[in-house]
């Protein structure tokens, strides 16, 4: 897909965070030697984990700035997109380490982050089980178009649970995914601004983050996705401040249809907090776009 015209825009706006990444320049360059799209699959299949690029000559048409993005339906790494290839600075990744989190929340990223795959000095990535997915609040003001684009791309939109400024005080959390086993963990400390009952965690708050985290999986696994049905039991409630743990998992997937399970434990697993369980249905980018 060429970002080259408002209508490109618009799509891109919607799909971001939802199987679309920015190409890099070397990426897109090599792009553009595709005569043809590679065909999509027929069928949905989570197991199928090959990456499929969708792209198209790269120019400059009407003389605005035009990127490649690259829609990635099966295998998506939402969060692996380069917004700040359109911006001299780079944009905050949420899920890094800041001064708000707590010594046992610094321990587990720490724990899961030594698993995860890393990259050496001579370029070669050094496998491990699991992947850090990082998360932005939203990308789009990286992605230039005057003012009748920034109204299109309605720069003014934040992803819900980042878009609380002060560090700690909302959503704190980091997403690992296990590549391999279909299962994604979430290490999550809840700040004070997500107070349900005095001293603990609104409901509302955790089931944001079981859809957050279910979601992402979801996406991971096939692509676009929308929640169609989200059931949650409280089991017992969350202390503001304290870190949990959000374990995703797939059970199951019918056509259309991904089926995932959700528990929400304390750190060490030893007491259950929430219970969920959530179905997933892969969209076609026309829902999306209301067609
Ligand atoms: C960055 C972090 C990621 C965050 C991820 C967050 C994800 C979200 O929160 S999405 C926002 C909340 N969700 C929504 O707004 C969705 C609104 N609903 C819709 O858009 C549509 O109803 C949608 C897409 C779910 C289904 O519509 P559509 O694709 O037309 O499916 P439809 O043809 O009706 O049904 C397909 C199948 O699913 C089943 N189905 C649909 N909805 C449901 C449901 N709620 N419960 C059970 N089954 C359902 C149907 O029965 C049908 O089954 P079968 O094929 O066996 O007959």
């Amino acid at each position: 897909m060429l970002l080259c015209c408002r209508a490109c825009r618009t799509m891109f706006s919607r799909l971001w965070g939802r199987g679309v990444r920015l190409l890099s320049a070397p990426e897109a360059t090599a792009a553009t030697a595709f005569q043809s799209p590679t065909p999509l699959p027929p069928t949905w299949n989570p197991d199928n984990r090959q990456d499929h690029t969708i792209p198209f000559p790269f120019s400059g048409a009407s003389g605005m700035r035009a990127v490649m993005v690259e829609v990635i339906p099966l295998n998506i790494r939402p969060f692996t997109m380069a917004p700040w290839l359109f911006s001299s600075s780079q944009p905050r990744d949420y899920s890094l380490p800041n001064s708000s989190w707590s010594s046992e929340m610094q321990k587990l990223y720490e724990h899961y982050n030594n698993m995860c795959e890393v990259d050496t000095e001579g370029g070669n990535k050094v496998k491990g089980a699991w992947r850090r997915l990082p998360s932005y609040n939203s990308c789009l003001e990286y992605v230039t178009g005057g003012q009748g684009g920034s109204k299109v791309l309605q720069q003014e939109a934040r992803l819900f649970t980042r878009n609380i400024e002060e560090q700690g005080a909302g959503f704190e959390y980091v997403v690992f995914m296990k590549k391999h086993e279909k299962t994604c963990i979430c290490v999550f400390q809840p700040g004070h601004l997500l107070e349900g009952p005095p001293g603990y965690v609104h409901g509302g708050a955790i089931a944001t983050m079981i859809d957050s985290v279910t979601g992402t999986h979801a996406t991971y696994l096939s692509g676009l996705i929308m929640t169609a049905n989200l059931t949650i039991n409280y089991r017992s409630p969350i202390p503001l401040g304290s870190v949990v743990l959000v374990h995703s998992s797939l059970d199951k997937v019918e056509g259309r249809k991904a089926f995932i399970s959700c528990q929400v434990t304390s750190s060490d697993g030893s007491k259950l907090h929430t219970e969920a369980t959530g179905l997933f249905l892969k969209v076609d980018v026309r829902h999306l776009l209301g067609a």
